[in-house]
C-alpha cells in the first residue's frame, strides 16, 4: 500500500469501472506508480483490460454483481471511469471503509445523474448555468419548454454520456422525436430527461481541477491551463489547449470550478465543462474524473490528466504545468464491424509531432471513438491542423 511516501512491499490494489481509452491510460498511470489493475467493464477485452493485471466482466449497473468483484478483490481503492454505474453499491461499500471510492460515493451519485448536479451547482452553489427542466412524459416535456425553456433546447436523458440520446431542437415540431431519442438512447433510462435552454456560447472549455495534497498535507485546489474544444451531436471532435481567455473570464471558470469541486470533496482530478462568451461563463456539467477532451494533455502537459489523477488519489504531490501548445481529434469509425484494420498509420504519424493511439476498442461502431490524433506546435492553430491532417489519414476499414 502507498501511503504518502512510505511504499510497502503489499502492492496497493486500484479496481477500474469502466475499461475504456481514458481507464487504459488511468491504468498505464497507476502501473507507473506499481499499482496492482484490475479492470472491470462491461464487455470483454475493453481498452484497460489490455494493460491490466486482471479484469472481469460485469453488468456494471447491477450493484450485486459490483459488490461481489469487489468482495473478491478487495482493493484500496475503487475507480470510477464511466458513468452508467450502480451507484448505490459505492455508497453501501464506502460505509464499510474498506477501499476508498474516488473521489467518493456522493461525487459518482452526483454527477452520473444530472438531476443531482444541476442541483447541487444551480440550486445551492447559486452558479449560473443554462436555463432548465426535467420531465417524465412527453406532455410535461412541452408544457416545460413552451412556458419556460423555448427554442433552441437541448432534450437529454439525465443519464447518458457523448451524447447519448441528445438532440438540439430548433422548432415544436421536432420535440417529440427528441423526447424519443433521449428516452431510448441513454446509456440507462432513469424515466426522466432534461430540457436545457441553448446558450449562445463564444467558445465552451473543459477546466482541469485537481485537489491533492500540497507539501504541508492539506488539500488544495489546482487547475491545468483550459482545454478548449469543438462537439458535433454531444461528442468531441477537437481539443486543444491552452484556450486563450481573459483573465477575468478565467478567473471567474477557476471559482466556478473551486466551489463545485469544493462541495464534491475526495481527492482526484475532475474535468469541469463551461461555456464562455465575452466575460459571461456558465457550468455545464462536470466528470468526478479524466475527461475525454483532456486526452490533449497526454502531449501538452509534462503530467497529464492521468498522472494528475493517479498522483492525487495516491496523495502523491501534482504539478499542472503546460509545456507546449497541443491538440487532439478522435478518431471515429464510420462502420460497424466486429473485425476492423487501421490504415494509413505511416502516413498519419508522417506528420511532425504527432502521434496516434489506437485504443483497439473488439466492435466498430458508426461514431464509436477507436483512437485519438494528438500533435504538438507553437500555437494552438497550427496544432489543431496538424491533428486534423493526422486524423484524417487513418482509415478504419473491415477486416
Ligand atoms: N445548454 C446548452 N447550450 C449550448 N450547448 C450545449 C448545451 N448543452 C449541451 N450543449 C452542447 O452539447 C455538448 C454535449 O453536452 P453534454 O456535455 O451535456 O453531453 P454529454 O452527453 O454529457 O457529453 P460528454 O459525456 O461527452 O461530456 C456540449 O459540450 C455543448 O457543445
Ligand atoms: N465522454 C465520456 C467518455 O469519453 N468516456 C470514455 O469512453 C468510454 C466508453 O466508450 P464506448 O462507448 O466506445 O464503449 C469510457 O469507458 C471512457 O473511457
Ligand atoms: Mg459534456
Amino acid at each position: 500500500m502507498i501511503i504518502g511516501t512510505a511504499l510497502s512491499n503489499h502492492a496497493t490494489k486500484a479496481l477500474l469501472l469502466g475499461s475504456g481509452e481514458l481507464g487504459k491510460e488511468l491504468a498505464i498511470a497507476l502501473q507507473r506508480y506499481g499499482v496492482e489493475v484490475i479492470a472491470v467493464d462491461r464487455y470483454a477485452n475493453a481498452p484497460a483490460q489490455h494493460v491490466a493485471h486482471r479484469s472481469h466482466v460485469v453488468d456494471m449497473t447491477d450493484s450485486e454483481a459490483i459488490k461481489k468483484i469487489i468482495d473478491l478483490e478487495q482493493p484500496d481503492f475503487i475507480i470510477p471511469e464511466i458513468e452508467a454505474i450502480a451507484t448505490q453499491a459505492l455508497v453501501d461499500i464506502e460505509r464499510e471503509g474498506k477501499s476508498v471510492v474516488v473521489p467518493n460515493a456522493r461525487a459518482i451519485q452526483l454527477t452520473m445523474n444530472r438531476e443531482g448536479i444541476r442541483a447541487l451547482a444551480a440550486e445551492k452553489l447559486n452558479i449560473p448555468t443554462s436555463n432548465y427542466a426535467f420531465a417524465e412524459t412527453f406532455s410535461e416535456l412541452k408544457t416545460a419548454v413552451e412556458n419556460n425553456i423555448g427554442y433552441p433546447c437541448f432534450i437529454k436523458p439525465t443519464m447518458s454520456s457523448s451524447g447519448k440520446g441528445q438532440s438540439m431542437v430548433k422548432t415544436a415540431s421536432q420535440l417529440e422525436a427528441a423526447w424519443d431519442y433521449a428516452k431510448s438512447s441513454g446509456r440507462v433510462d432513469t424515466g426522466k430527461v432534461i430540457a436545457e435552454a441553448k446558450i449562445d456560447f463564444d467558445f465552451e472549455i473543459t477546466l482541469l481541477a485537481v485537489r491533492a495534497l500540497n507539501a504541508h498535507g492539506v488539500v488544495e485546489t489546482y487547475y491545468c491551463e483550459p482545454i478548449g474544444h469543438y462537439q458535433e451531436h454531444g461528442d468531441y471532435r477537437a481539443s486543444w489547449q491552452p484556450q486563450a481567455m481573459s483573465r477575468s473570464a478565467l478567473k471567474t471558470a477557476q471559482d466556478i470550478a473551486f466551489k463545485v469541486t469544493t462541495e464534491i470533496g475526495g481527492l482526484g482530478l475532475f474535468g469541469v465543462e463551461l461555456f464562455v462568451q465575452g466575460e459571461q461563463v456558465w457550468f455545464s456539467e462536470i466528470s468526478p474524473r479524466p475527461h475525454d477532451t483532456g486526452m490533449v494533455t497526454m502531449v501538452t502537459q509534462q503530467q497529464n490528466e492521468f498522472d494528475l489523477h493517479v498522483r492525487a488519489i495516491l496523495g502523491l504531490p501534482v504539478n499542472t504545468r503546460l509545456h507546449t501548445a497541443g491538440a487532439s481529434v478522435p478518431l471515429l469509425s464510420t462502420l460497424a464491424a466486429t473485425d476492423v484494420v487501421y490504415e494509413g498509420l505511416d502516413k498519419a504519424l508522417a506528420v511532425p509531432d504527432s502521434e496516434i493511439r489506437l485504443f483497439a476498442k473488439p466492435e466498430a461502431l458508426v461514431n464509436r471513438r477507436m483512437g485519438v490524433a494528438l500533435a504538438i506546435a507553437d500555437t494552438v492553430e497550427a496544432a489543431r491542423k496538424k491533428a486534423v491532417t493526422s486524423a484524417k489519414s487513418v482509415g478504419i476499414r473491415p477486416a
